[in-house]
């Protein structure tokens, strides 16, 4: 049995930071493990262009923790409004590597979004010419749809469509949850990866449901049945460079959470790397797990791997029942319970 994992240093390809007084805690969390990350730019009001893209990327910088070399890799948010000329500026800041599809109302904080694909069809054009990979938040948001089939119904209808459209296009299906998401990465060419949550790997909808409705498993898209945990559990430890590490780590206050109307997304940050190790060793992939969180991301968007590495041991400890989010608190998911695995301080 391993009890000692040294990975080349991963990075975090998709994470929700938010801002202000939250940053002290998401930036000192992702930055403990994580050498860079894809950044969300699900902000209220979203980052629509390189200028704000840069002020946020400042306010993430500020809030490092000493001697920190995280690096934040910045969005855009594509709106009904983004123009082909908002993509030029973005890439020539050398700041925004990646600009973000959210279907108008899929998910927390994205009223702003893509009312139709269609209408962003000469953004996409212009994002192939110069490189900037697509990110999707890949449901339907019609009421007649079941949340538990969003994502498939997405597929059918909107990412088929513009896969075949732009074959030049780099796309990264994100947070996928489902079996079909995953036979549709894998058909697809290699511009097309996906990114997979650590809660979407160890959990199932049983866990949110059975016993009493939890609300710090809710997260969008909704964890489904386990033939789907299984099936993303196969493609994360496949070796398969599609597949890479994105956490979706998207606190909200848990006040906001433990609600009558509660808010989606699971805070992973604090632990992170820690819970990938679990769910692979489930699969006795640990050796798979470098590949997936450290190599194939950098290798999906064109940017070296890190350089330098760290420790993960096994050893068990409580995670903390309440983290600090702004002026608020937040419950980190598995809270008061043990994790299995520790990444050591002193990162050689
Ligand atoms: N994943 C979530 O449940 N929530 C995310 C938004 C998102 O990634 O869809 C958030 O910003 O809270
Ligand atoms: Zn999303
Ligand atoms: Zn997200």
């Amino acid at each position: 049995m391993t009890d000692r994992l040294t990975l080349l240093r991963p990075d975090d390809w998709h994470i929700h930071l938010r801002d202000g007084a939250a940053l002290s805690q998401t930036v000192a969390d992702v930055a403990r493990t994580f050498g860079r990350a894809i950044v969300m730019p699900n902000l209220v009001p979203p980052v629509r262009n390189a200028a704000e893209a840069s002020a946020y990327r400042q306010r993430i910088l500020d809030a490092r923790p000493a001697g920190s070399r995280f690096e934040p890799l910045m969005v855009l948010y594509l709106t009904d409004s983004t123009t082909p000329e908002d993509i030029h500026a973005a890439k020539s800041s050398g700041l925004v590597y990646a600009a973000k599809l959210y279907p108008a109302g899929a998910t927390t904080n994205s009223a702003s979004g893509v009312t139709s694909i269609d209408k962003v069809y000469p953004v996409l054009e212009t994002m192939s010419e110069l490189g900037v990979p697509l990110l999707i938040h890949g449901e339907v948001t019609r009421p007649e749809i079941d949340v538990f089939d969003r994502e498939k119904v997405f597929i059918d209808e909107h990412m088929s469509r513009v896969v075949t459209r732009f074959p030049d296009l780099k796309i990264v299906f994100e947070h996928i949850t489902t079996h079909d998401a995953v036979q549709f990465v894998e058909a697809a060419g290699t511009n097309v990866g996906a990114t997979i949550t650590a809660h979407h790997l160890l959990y199932n909808r049983n866990h949110m449901l059975v016993g009493g409705i939890r609300p710090h498993f809710y997260c969008l898209p909704i964890l489904k049945r386990n033939v789907h945990q299984e099936a993303l559990l196969d493609a994360a430890t496949s070796a398969n460079p599609k597949f890479f590490l994105g956490t979706d780590s998207a606190p909200h206050a848990q006040h906001a959470k433990e609600a009558a109307c509660g808010c989606a997304g699971c805070y992973t940050a604090y632990a992170a790397i820690e819970l990938y190790a679990e769910a692979f060793e489930q699969r006795n992939a640990l050796d798979k797990l470098e590949a997936f969180a450290s190599h194939h991301g950098a290798d999906f968007y064109g940017l070296p791997r890190n350089d330098d590495h760290i420790t993960l041991v096994r050893k068990e400890w409580t995670a903390p029942t309440t983290l600090p989010f702004g002026e608020h608190s937040l419950t980190p998911l598995r809270a008061g319970e043990t994790l299995r695995w520790h990444v050591l301080e002193e990162n050689a």
